[in-house]
């Protein structure tokens, strides 16, 4: 085993942000590390966050774990970092948000970037969490921007999906009514200080009434992250779902689906490589010369590429 892999699975912190470095910059040899890590995860239990910007994700991640820190767990957090100028600021504000946090040795932050290659949460990002995982988190954290294709991925690669909500969205639920459904496994009213947080929470119960057949119907409670109120009643609605997905055994359903998910786009990922790898050569561009003469198809040119990469 690797120096730097036995030193992420005894629990050295620099030694795990250095490999998640390492991974993220894709430096050469860092799939073997993946694979000697691989056989070391699966314990950590991993949590989405998410909801519309400024629902209070950070101020709530903040909370949870330092409730979880309380229990003596060790916590892993990974901020998904929005790629766009526009939210650079708020993301600056979650760090300080979170700094106390980071001076507990317990707990190991890290934000990462949003670029995917095929648009989903980046490999660097999935490979992390395993890596936060064999290092010994017992639960891994990840907070993402609330917006389009991020919260669909969030849920495909959390255990359980936190959907934060808050009062006065008013129309915006009945507009986003389908998508949250399928995206929470636990809803959460946050800023339940200002007015209306009942009725939203309300709106949420009877948005969750249309769907009959739930076979884990997600709790809703109300909470002020800011103070810590309710924060409790989360954590527990969380660990409620985490005791279902165990008992009944869809955990390791909803794992086996993540794993296809995610061989398929090493899969990809790899085949693209090599694709991009034949546009540079000579051979090719002498064959793209004949299918101008007509000497050759293009069609049975890809089927002459196709063989080439499945062969060489
Ligand atoms: N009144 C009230 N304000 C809160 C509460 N929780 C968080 N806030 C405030 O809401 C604002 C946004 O909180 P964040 O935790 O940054 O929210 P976020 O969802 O991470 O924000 P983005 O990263 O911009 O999407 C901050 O000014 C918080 O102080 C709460 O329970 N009540």
């Amino acid at each position: 085993m690797s120096d730097i892999v036995k030193k992420v699975i005894e629990g050295k912190k620099r030694d795990c942000a250095r490999l998640i470095t390492i991974v993220e910059n894709e430096i050469n040899g860092y799939e073997k590390y993946l694979k000697e890590i691989y056989k070391y995860t699966g314990r950590a239990y991993i949590v989405g966050i998410t909801g519309p910007p400024g629902a209070g994700k950070s101020t709530m991640t903040d909370k949870l774990v330092k409730h979880i820190r309380s229990k003596g767990n060790k916590v892993g957090i990974i901020a998904i970092d929005p790629t766009s100028p526009f939210t650079k600021g708020a993301i600056l504000g979650d760090r300080v948000r979170m700094n106390d946090l980071s001076l507990d040795k317990g707990v190991f932050i890290r934000s990462m970037g949003t670029r995917g290659s095929l648009g989903g949460l980046s490999n660097a990002t999935q490979s992390a969490v395993k890596i936060l995982d064999a290092y010994g988190c017992d639960f891994i954290f990840i907070e993402t921007v609330g917006v389009g294709q991020s919260e669909i991925d969030i849920v495909k690669n959390s255990d359980t999906t936190l959907m934060i909500m808050v009062p006065g969205l008013g129309d915006d639920i009945q507009a986003i009514k389908a998508g949250v459904m399928e995206i929470g496994d636990v809803f959460v009213i946050n800023k339940a200080d200002k007015d209306g947080a009942k009725k939203t929470a309300l709106e949420i119960e009877m948005m969750l009434d249309f769907k009959k057949d739930w076979k884990f119907r997600p709790p809703v409670n109300l909470c002020v992250a800011e103070t810590g109120e309710g924060i409790d009643t989360t954590f527990k609605n969380i660990i409620k779902h985490k005791n279902y997905l165990e008992s009944s055994g869809e955990l390791t359903k909803k794992r086996f689906e993540r794993n296809k998910l995610e061989v398929k786009e090493l899969v990809q990922r790899k085949i693209s490589k090599l694709v991009k790898e034949l546009e540079y050569t000579n051979e090719v561009n002498e064959l793209l010369d004949k299918t101008i003469t007509k000497e050759i198809d293009i069609y049975s040119l890809s089927d002459i590429l196709v063989e080439k990469i499945i062969n060489d």
